[in-house]
């Protein structure tokens, strides 16, 4: 029998009021986020947590003290590793979780890959939408700590999976039961809000807003609601350099001046943490009590929904078949379309 290790990628959070600073420390003296060299990195990534962390804080504090996120993707972890425990290709599967920039870490978790041993690793970021700020960053790093902790065992690369069906149905199932609560309400705009990124990024080639675009329509085309009224939005502007848009604030003031309902998707996010339990949930909550929006509600993340779990086990599993790269397994990674890092070229 075959030993399997997959490992689940995601951002991490700060798991006490103390760790906030030091938290976005990392974050911000990651190459792939401040992109500026050493020296210069550090002592802005220093300045800005400084800066930025009694606001921080003042966020995590409205969750009790300490993120979420490692809790939901440990749930995670536990569902993805009961449903690849029913494949039939009589492999053993064991699935470990590694933060960028809070515990458990990428070091700590590749010493324990190694203790297990495995036969291949397998690399799955809980990012459905490939980004060199999140994915990229992550698996760049976990290449440095494997390297180090001695890993020899083959490697797959599964990048992203913006439309994978199991994916797109469960968010699409969870939109159906939102409006659903909402019947006898006016019917709502729907607005995607997709965590943003600076343009200056998008513009060098990442191609997450393309792949956030792609989940959109799948999911759009899934609903099958005619003449749906929805927008594509990004939230979680941070410092002041040009960031993609619209910005969700923007989208809540402009359903205001309409006079519509908003029922808001998280498209980028597969799990609850401060984005949505604090910016979609109460900030942006109060925003459209402000702006007039006659009522706001918020589609809940796929986190454990057997569709979007069995999409996962599946990619997993299906990881070899017809693929063009090690880290292919879908259909929007056409041949031109190398890593995931640029648009294919009909699309641009
Ligand atoms: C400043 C640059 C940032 C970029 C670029 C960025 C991209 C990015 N982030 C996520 C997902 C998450 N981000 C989260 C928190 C968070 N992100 C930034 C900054 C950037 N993110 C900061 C400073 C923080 C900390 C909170 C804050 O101070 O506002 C989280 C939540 C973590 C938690 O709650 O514990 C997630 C998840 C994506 C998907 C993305 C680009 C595609
Ligand atoms: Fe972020
Ligand atoms: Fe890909």
């Amino acid at each position: 029998m075959a030993r399997k290790a997959v490992v689940l990628f995601n951002l991490g959070g700060p798991d006490n009021l103390n760790a906030v600073e030091p938290f976005l420390f990392n974050l911000f003296n990651d190459p792939a986020i401040i992109r500026l060299p050493k020296p210069v990195r550090f002592l802005i990534a220093k300045l800005i947590s400084k800066r930025r962390a009694p606001i921080a804080q003042e966020i995590y504090r409205k969750m009790g003290g300490a993120s979420p996120l490692l809790d939901e993707t440990d749930r995670q972890a536990k569902a993805l590793s009961e449903q690849l425990a029913t494949n039939l290709d009589g492999d053993q599967y064991q699935v470990f979780v590694a933060m960028r920039y809070w515990h458990p870490r990428a070091d700590a978790v590749a010493r324990e890959v190694k203790a297990y041993d495995p036969d291949e690793v397998i690399l799955l970021p809980l990012y459905p939408q490939f980004s060199t700020t999140t994915s990229d960053s992550s698996l760049k790093e976990w290449a440095r700590e494997a390297d180090r902790a001695g890993i020899s065992a083959a490697t797959t690369t599964l990048c992203c999976y913006p439309t994978e069906t199991g994916f797109i149905s469960a968010y699409t199932d969870l939109i159906r039961q939102s409006l659903q609560k909402m019947e006898g309400e006016d019917a709502p705009r729907l607005l995607f809000s997709a965590h943003g990124l600076p343009k200056k990024i998008v513009d060098g080639g990442d191609p997450y807003q393309w792949q956030v675009e792609q989940t959109v329509a799948a999911i759009a085309a899934e609903l099958a609601v005619a003449d749906l009224d929805y927008r594509i939005c990004y939230q979680s502007r941070v410092g002041p350099v040009e960031w993609i848009g619209p910005a969700t604030e923007d989208e809540i003031g402009r359903a205001g001046e309409d006079g519509k309902s908003l029922l808001v998707v998280p498209v980028a996010f597969v799990s609850e943490h401060s984005e949505t339990l604090v910016e979609l949930d109460v900030e942006y909550a109060e925003l459209a009590a402000e702006k007039g929006v006659p009522a706001y509600h918020r589609v809940p993340t796929v986190t454990c929904h057997p569709a979007f779990i069995k999409g996962l086990a599946g990619i997993v599993l299906n990881r070899k078949r017809g693929c063009h790269t090690s880290h292919c397994h879908d259909r929007l990674c056409p041949k031109s379309f190398v890593g995931c890092k640029t648009q294919p070229k009909e699309q641009e």
